[in-house]
C-alpha cells in the first residue's frame, strides 16, 4: 500500500500544493519510507520535490512549497513493494514524452518482467530505475504516443489507459496522473483492489467553481471539506480537465470487485469509508465474531478466568474493545504507545522492526501484574509484534497471556501491497497453531476465521460480495505468472545483497570494520541468505560489526 492523492482547483492562479500537502500527512500511515509532490503551473510546467523520508522530513520549510506553484497537481507517500527503497524510487514519475506526464501509483504489478522487456526490446523507452510504477507509467505515455497526435483529448486518453495498462498490466493498481498544462486522471484496476475515490468542494476563489480530489481513503478528502465521495469503480478511469467537471468512463469491464481486505485489517484509517464500508464499523465487527471464536477455542471456563483485554496500539483498538464488551470483561489500554514512532511493520529491515516495538510501546506494570490477560492484535504477520509484546507482558509479570488476531494466519504473499522476500518470513508458515503460541511465548494464540472476516466488511456493504484474500489462502484474485514468486525472492534477494555490500563498504570507510571482517561476514550472510533461521545468526553477525541497517525486508 502507498497513499496517493491529485488535486484540480477551479482558481486558475489557485496553489494545489496547499491541499495535496496538508492531504499527506493524512496518509502517512500508508507508506513512511518516500514522499513526494508534483505540480503543474503556468505554460504547463512541471515541479517536482520527492525523496525519502517522512512527509515532515521532505517538506521542511515553506519556501519549499512555495517552489511547486500551480493550480492542479499529485503527491504519493511509498511503501515499497518492489523495486528497492532507493531515493531514485520515489513517486511521482515523470516522462517527457508525450506531452509531458507525472504519475503516482498505489499496488503492485505482477507482470513487471514481461513490461519491462516490452518497453526495453519494442518500445524503445528508457526505464531509469527497477519500480513497477515507473513501467506503469511507460505503458501509458508509450501507447499515447501511438496516436501521433500534436494534443491529445480524452477519448485518447481513455484509450491509452485501456490498450496500455489495462490490457497489458497485471497485479492491483490504483493510479493517479497529471497531464502537462491539460488536467488531472485517476483510476483503479478491474478487481478494485487498490483504493481510490474522489472529492469535491466548492472553489472559495471562483464562484460556481469546483475543486476537486483524489485520495486513496476518504479521511483526507473529510479532513479538507471535499464532499460528494465517490469511489472510482474497478476498470473505471475518471478525467478532469481545467475549468470542466468529471469525465468518468468504465475503460475495462470490471472483473470481479475485490478490494483488498487488509485494508480493513490493518492497511487504512478506522475513519475511512472504502467501498461503501466504514474501516471502524468492519474493525467493530471482527472484534465481535472474534469474541465468538475465543470462546469457541479456549472455552467459558477459561474465559471466565481472564483478567482483562489488551489492545496492541494502535490498529487493533477498535475491534479489542468491541471483543471485550461483547466477552464481558474490561478492556485495558495497558500498553501505551509513543506517538512519535511510526507504524512498525512498514518499516524496512527487520532489526528497525524489532527495536522499533520496545521504542514504541510500554507495559504499565501494574496493570500486568498477577493477571490473566487476552492480547488482541489486528494480524500477526511476521510475529515481530506479537513475540515481543508477549516477552513484555511476562516480565511485567502478567500470569496467563492469551493472544487473539483479528486476521486468520497468514501463510501466503501478499502480492498486491505488503513487502515479504518470502513466505517463509511469515510466522505462522509451516507452523500449526500451538507452534505459533510456542513460537511467540503465548499460553495460547486464537485466530479469527476467514468467513468471519470476510462477513465483518461483507456485512456493511452487501454489493461488496468478494474480497482479495490471497495472503490468507493462497488463492488470488488475479492470475499469477509461474515464476512470480521466485522472480519477487530473485529481486529482494539482490536488493538485500546490494545493501549488505553498501553497508560493508561504509563500514571500512568510516573504519568501524577491517576489510577481512566485513569479507568474512559477507560471505557467511550471502551463503545464508534464504536460509530460514541461518539468516538470522548472519544478520546478528553484521549487526555485531555495527554495519547499521542495512536489511530491505527480505530479511
Ligand atoms: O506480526 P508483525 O510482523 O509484527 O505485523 C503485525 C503488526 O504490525 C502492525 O502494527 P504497526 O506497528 O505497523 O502499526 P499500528 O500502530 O497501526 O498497529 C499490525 O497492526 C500488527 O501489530
Ligand atoms: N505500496 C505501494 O503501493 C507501492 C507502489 C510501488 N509498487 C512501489 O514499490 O513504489
Ligand atoms: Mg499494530
Amino acid at each position: 500500500m502507498c497513499g496517493i492523492t491529485a488535486v484540480i482547483l477551479a482558481d486558475p492562479y489557485g496553489s494545489a500544493v496547499e491541499d495535496i500537502h496538508n492531504a499527506l500527512p493524512i496518509l502517512q500511515h500508508r507508506g513512511q519510507d518516500a514522499c513526494g509532490i508534483a505540480t503543474c503551473g503556468v505554460g504547463g510546467k512541471f515541479y517536482t520535490r520527492k525523496g525519502n523520508g517522512l512527509c515532515s522530513e521532505v517538506f521542511k520549510t515553506q519556501q519549499q512549497l512555495l517552489d511547486l506553484p500551480g493550480n492542479m497537481g499529485i503527491g504519493h507517500l511509498r511503501y515499497p513493494t518492489a523495486g528497492s527503497s532507493a531515493n531514485a524510487e520515489a513517486q511521482p514519475f515523470y516522462v517527457n514524452s508525450p506531452y509531458g506526464i507525472c504519475f503516482a501509483h498505489n499496488g503492485n504489478i505482477i507482470n513487471a518482467p514481461v513490461l519491462r522487456r516490452y518497453l526495453d526490446h519494442e518500445a524503445h523507452r528508457h526505464v531509469n530505475t527497477d519500480s513497477d510504477s515507473e513501467l506503469l507509467l511507460n505503458m501509458f505515455a508509450s501507447t499515447l504516443q501511438e496516436t501521433g497526435k500534436f494534443r491529445v483529448n480524452e477519448e485518447d486518453l481513455f484509450t491509452a489507459l485501456r490498450k496500455g495498462i489495462y490490457e497489458r498490466c497485471e497485479g492491483g493498481y490504483a493510479c493517479v496522473a497529471m497531464l502537462a498544462g491539460f488536467g488531472i486522471i485517476g483510476f483503479r484496476d478491474p478487481h478494485g483492489i487498490r483504493p481510490l475515490v474522489l472529492g469535491e468542494r466548492k472553489s472559495s476563489a471562483v464562484p460556481g467553481g469546483t475543486d476537486y480530489m483524489f485520495s486513496s481513503e476518504s479521511v483526507a478528502l473529510d479532513q479538507l471539506a471535499f464532499t460528494n465521495h465517490i469511489t472510482i469503480a474497478p476498470g473505471e478511469a475518471v478525467i478532469i480537465t481545467k475549468g470542466n467537471k468529471p469525465i468518468f468512463r468504465q475503460v475495462h469491464k470490471q472483473l470481479n470487485y475485490a478490494p483488498d481486505i487488509f485494508e480493513y485489517v490493518y492497511f487504512a484509517r478506522p475513519d475511512s469509508i472504502m467501498d461503501g464500508i466504514s474501516v471502524y464499523r468492519a474493525r467493530q465487527n471482527m472484534g465481535l465474531s472474534l469474541a465468538d471464536t475465543v470462546l469457541q477455542k479456549l472455552g467459558p471456563e477459561v474465559v471466565k478466568t481472564i483478567d482483562l483485554v489488551i489492545p496492541i496500539p494502535s490498529t487493533s483498538e477498535v475491534s479489542a474493545l468491541s471483543l471485550a464488551q461483547k466477552l464481558g470483561i474490561p478492556y485495558c489500554q495497558a500498553f501505551v504507545k509513543n506517538r512519535y514512532v511510526g507504524r512498525t511493520f512498514i518499516m524496512p529491515g527487520q532489526r528497525e522492526r524489532q527495536k522499533s516495538v520496545r521504542r514504541k510501546l510500554n507495559a504499565m506494570k501494574e496493570e500486568f501484574k498477577d493477571r490473566n490477560v487476552l492480547l488482541v492484535d489486528d494480524s500477526i504477520v511476521r510475529g515481530t509484534t506479537s513475540r515481543e509484546i508477549v516477552h513484555m507482558a511476562r516480565e511485567a509479570q502478567a500470569k496467563k497471556v492469551y493472544f487473539a488476531s483479528c486476521a486468520p494466519p497468514i501463510r501466503n504473499a501478499h502480492i498486491y501491497g505488503i513487502d515479504l522476500a518470502d513466505t517463509r518470513e511469515l510466522v505462522a508458515f509451516g507452523r500449526t497453531e500451538e507452534e505459533i503460541a510456542e513460537h511467540i511465548g503465548a499460553d495460547a494464540v486464537i485466530y479469527e476465521k476467514l468467513p468471519d472476516l470476510v462477513s465483518a466488511c461483507s456485512s456493511i456493504n452487501p454489493n461488496i460480495k468478494e474480497f482479495e484474500v490471497g495472503v490468507f489462502s493462497g488463492q488470488y484474485i488475479t492470475p499469477v505468472a509461474e515464476g512470480y514468486f521466485k522472480h519477487l525472492e530473485d529481486v529482494r534477494g539482490e536488493n538485500s545483497r546490494k545493501k549488505r555490500e553498501e553497508a560493508a563498504i561504509t563500514a571500512v570507510v568510516g573504519g568501524i570494520a577491517s576489510e577481512g571482517d566485513v569479507a568474512q561476514v559477507l560471505e557467511r550472510a550471502a551463503a545464508a541468505n534464504g536460509h530460514g533461521e541461518s539468516k538470522v545468526q548472519s544478520r546478528m553477525d553484521i549487526s555485531i560489526h555495527n554495519f547499521g541497517d542495512y536489511t530491505n525486508g527480505s530479511e
